[in-house]
């Protein structure tokens, strides 16, 4: 079918849009010209002309496919190990250790079952960091190609080890950033990403600003998560971390920073004045103990926030709807405010303004000339999406991922009918369980 123009059509469905107006098209219509949507509506007899395929979604919702802007899925095997954790000892005592032993085919089947639960429960978009210690991220850069979902996939740098092996790193993560900047059809790209300021020296800080800058690159650092690291980076630089990075001119690239728990209003007003953009993380902050990130505050300064689900072993899932439903109770609930995080609002960070977050503005929202990224939800069977009515709330208080029955990408068909088409799901299983033995 190469070089052939492909015009699909999707009708008799309920599509949520979530653009900028929140349009919903009860008995819509939705045109695909092979990766983009041409248009998006009421029903139009005109349109139908010239399609090649009619698609009759029979009742389902359909809205764009969630954005994970932060996570890691080379740790999914890893879920349910180090639970009930502070940050500090869990990565110390059994994160990195375990990260120690990781060879190419744990981190490969690692990736391949992050990406099975994420677009099984309707992530279509991801940006990613990953610890390359021990293993040939190419192999792995290959698979995450194969199952055809869209994200940014980050080579790690950390300032451990001796300084060969930190030249190594930096070396590496520069190789692989330039390699896979456009990769599998354009789906997947790359950013630059020093681990935090404490596991990083201001000189390796540097280097990745210069690597970003040189290639035209995002950033993406874990700041600001927990007390301990802003009393330990104010001993160690002076600084709390938001002026420490900013002193090292990180925030002169476009950034995206997981988590910023412990902010206050100066270090808001620096954020937005660089355009910092965050990764707001609400289960991994609570299960290790972090806090909750004041996302109102964050919005209220202008800050672009997105959703995400941080790794398995820190959530211990990468259902987005559950972690969006849980972003917007934690606000209501700290500002003992139900107005706080509305639905719409919410829906939003999970969709297109975390697609904005990453510097994926091109997917996120269900627009004509935005990418075919959407999921769909058949709610008539389902007794917790009854009545069907109240739609656009159930699909965020009362929606899970594991409702979402039809994921298409770049308009493709990832999952059709819960089944993954692009990955083996019985063989990952088999190999993760197979695996994980080998690891504890
Ligand atoms: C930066 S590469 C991925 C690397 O980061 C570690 N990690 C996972 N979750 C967190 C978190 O919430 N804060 C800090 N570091 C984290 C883990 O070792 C990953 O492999
Ligand atoms: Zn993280």
């Amino acid at each position: 079918m190469e070089g052939i123009m492909m015009k699909t059509i999707y009708v008799n469905a309920t599509f949520f849009t979530m653009d900028k107006e929140n349009h919903i098209f009860e008995n819509g219509m939705m045109v695909v010209e092979d990766q983009l949507i041409s248009y998006i509506g009421e029903r139009s007899d005109e349109l139908m002309v010239g399609a090649d395929q009619v698609v009759d979604l029979a009742g389902k919702w359909v809205m764009p496919g969630l954005v994970n802007t932060h996570s890691h899925i080379l740790m999914t095997l890893l879920r349910g190990i180090g639970d009930d954790m502070l940050l500090k000892p869990w990565l110390e005592t059994k994160i990195w250790p375990i990260e120690s032993q990781y060879t190419t085919e744990i981190a490969s089947v690692s990736a391949q079952l992050g990406i099975l639960e994420m677009v099984k429960s309707g992530t279509t978009t991801f940006s990613d960091m990953f610890n390359p210690n021990g293993i040939d991220s190419n192999v792995v850069m290959e698979t995450i190609g194969e199952t055809g979902i869209r994200g940014a996939f980050s080579y790690s740098i950390f300032s451990f080890g001796t300084e060969e092996q930190q030249k190594a790193n930096i070396k590496g993560a520069e190789e692989f950033s330039k390699k896979y900047k456009m990769f599998a059809d354009g789906r997947l790209t790359t950013m630059v990403a020093p681990h935090s300021p404490y596991a990083c020296t201001p000189e390796a800080l540097m280097e990745c600003v210069r690597i970003a800058k040189e290639n035209d690159l995002m950033m993406h650092i874990h700041v600001s998560e927990t007390d301990y690291e802003i009393q330990d980076i104010l001993t160690r630089y002076g600084n709390r971390p938001v002026e420490h990075l900013r002193k090292l001119g990180v925030f002169d690239q476009p950034t995206v920073m997981a988590h910023g728990v412990v902010l206050n209003d100066e270090e808001r007003a620096i954020l937005k004045q660089y355009d910092v953009r965050v990764a707001h993380n609400p289960i991994s902050n609570l299960k290790l103990g972090s806090g909750v990130a004041d996302v109102v505050s964050l919005l209220d300064a202008g800050i672009i926030v997105g959703i995400a689900t941080d790794s398995t072993a820190s959530n211990n899932n990468l259902d987005m709807f559950e972690e969006v439903r849980t972003a917007a109770l934690l606000q209501k609930g700290m500002y003992k405010d139900a107005t706080k995080l509305p639905a719409q609002t919410a829906l939003a960070l999970a969709t297109r303004v975390g697609a904005e977050a990453i510097g994926m503005g091109h997917t996120g929202s269900l627009e004509a000339n935005k990418k075919a990224d959407f999921i769909t939800i058949y709610p008539y069977d389902k007794e917790h999406l009854q009545p069907v009515s109240a739609a656009y709330s159930h699909l965020l208080y009362a929606a899970r991922g594991s409702d979402v029955c039809d994921v298409f990408i770049d308009g493709k068909t990832i999952v059709k009918d819960r089944k993954c088409l692009t990955i083996d799901e019985e063989k990952v299983i088999a190999e993760v369980n197979r695996l994980q033995k080998s690891l504890v």
